[in-house]
């Protein structure tokens, strides 16, 4: 290639920074295919040899795919989210889960399909404390567990940054629709701080940037115990102006004083102000970017039913080299739990 082509397909590649990627009827048979040799490959989901044989096989996926994917890893996009859709998941689905460590043991389609695309993203990682490790989480509604702040409650879920706690949290998270909820009105909800920066006033911004804010552990990494400990003070903006970065839990992150409180409620409605909101269907996966986007989910009426809403989770990290020393065992890519103030 000359220096003029790859020039000319480095702009073209900047252009590309769509939101959302439709596979055609084509692709659809394509992606089929990666699928079927993975699952030929591999039977569970938490192995490493799962893992690297995704990693092996992710660039058969088709091209225009790998693209968006490629696009969205290394510059993300102004909405922080990328949806994929038509990913082609069988017809007969078991039930909805219901318990609350439900995970993915064997790779299914759908666990091959976050294994492949995901892995393109980065380096699966897990949380000793999550789900007992999985690498592949049921994200579906719990009975009695409605009013919950957590993935397994039905009101509203407060606008977040995954594991904002965690020094390895993910730089990207995926959830696959497997089964919308009876209504359809359970909406995925993401805001970007790309957005909402330039509706935050200087002297917000600059407070926001300074270790004034306390974050506790999610209760999902704290089951069992009586409190749910805060972390050190800590900033919620970091990052260039142009480029900046957010982590936050509106749940879980308190302010230290009064300036910071006003700071912290100016971000939140600024984010609610630029957030989207979808409403995923069967087949779809939404990658967010978790440096710059928080998330939530809007209510919604589970029927425990067999038939509820159902989304698989999985995170991933741009390099596993970072989390090395928290790794348990050494060398595969679960966080040991952590060491709880
Ligand atoms: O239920 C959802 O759509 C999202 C839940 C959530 O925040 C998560 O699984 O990380
Ligand atoms: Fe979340």
């Amino acid at each position: 290639m000359t220096h003029a082509s790859l020039a000319d397909q480095a702009v073209d590649d900047r252009s590309d920074s769509a939101s959302g990627y439709t596979l055609s009827p084509h692709e659809v048979d394509q992606v089929a295919l990666v699928v079927e040799r993975l699952r030929s490959r591999v039977s569970e989901v938490d192995r490493p040899e799962t893992v690297t044989a995704a990693q092996l096989l992710h660039g058969h996926l088709p091209e225009g795919l790998l693209r968006a994917l490629e696009h969205f890893r290394r510059y993300g996009n102004p909405d922080g989210g990328l949806t994929i859709r038509n990913l082609p998941l069988p017809a007969d689905l078991p039930p909805t889960p219901q318990a609350v460590n439900s995970v993915a043991v064997e790779c299914t389609t759908s666990a091959a399909l976050l294994l492949l695309l995901m892995s393109r993203m980065g380096d699966p990682i897990s949380y000793a404390e999550e789900k007992h490790g999985a690498l592949i989480h049921d994200i579906c509604p719990v009975p009695g567990e409605e009013d919950q702040q957590q993935n397994t409650g039905a009101v509203y879920f407060k606008l977040h940054t995954e594991n904002a706690f965690h020094v390895s949290r993910p730089d990207f998270l995926g959830l696959l629709c497997l089964r919308p909820d009876h209504d359809q009105r359970a909406a995925s909800i993401t805001s970007s701080i790309s957005r909402a920066v330039r509706l935050l006033d200087p002297v917000d911004d600059a407070v926001l940037r300074q270790p004034r804010f306390r974050t506790r552990l999610a209760p999902s990494f704290c089951r069992g115990q009586v409190s749910r400990p805060y972390l050190d003070p800590a900033p919620v903006l970091a990052g260039s102006p142009a480029h900046p970065l957010l982590t936050v839990d509106f749940d879980d992150t308190a302010p230290c004083d009064p300036q910071a409180e006003a700071a912290l409620d100016a971000l939140h409605t600024a984010l609610q102000a630029v957030r989207r909101e979808a409403v995923l269907l069967s087949g779809d996966l939404v990658i967010i970017d978790n440096s710059t986007t928080v998330h939530g989910r809007s209510e919604f009426t589970p029927r425990y039913d067999g038939a509820d809403r159902w989304l698989q989770r999985m995170f991933v990290v741009r390099s596993l080299r970072n989390a090395l020393d928290l790794l348990d065992p050494a060398g595969s890519y679960r966080c040991r739990a952590l060491a709880v103030p």
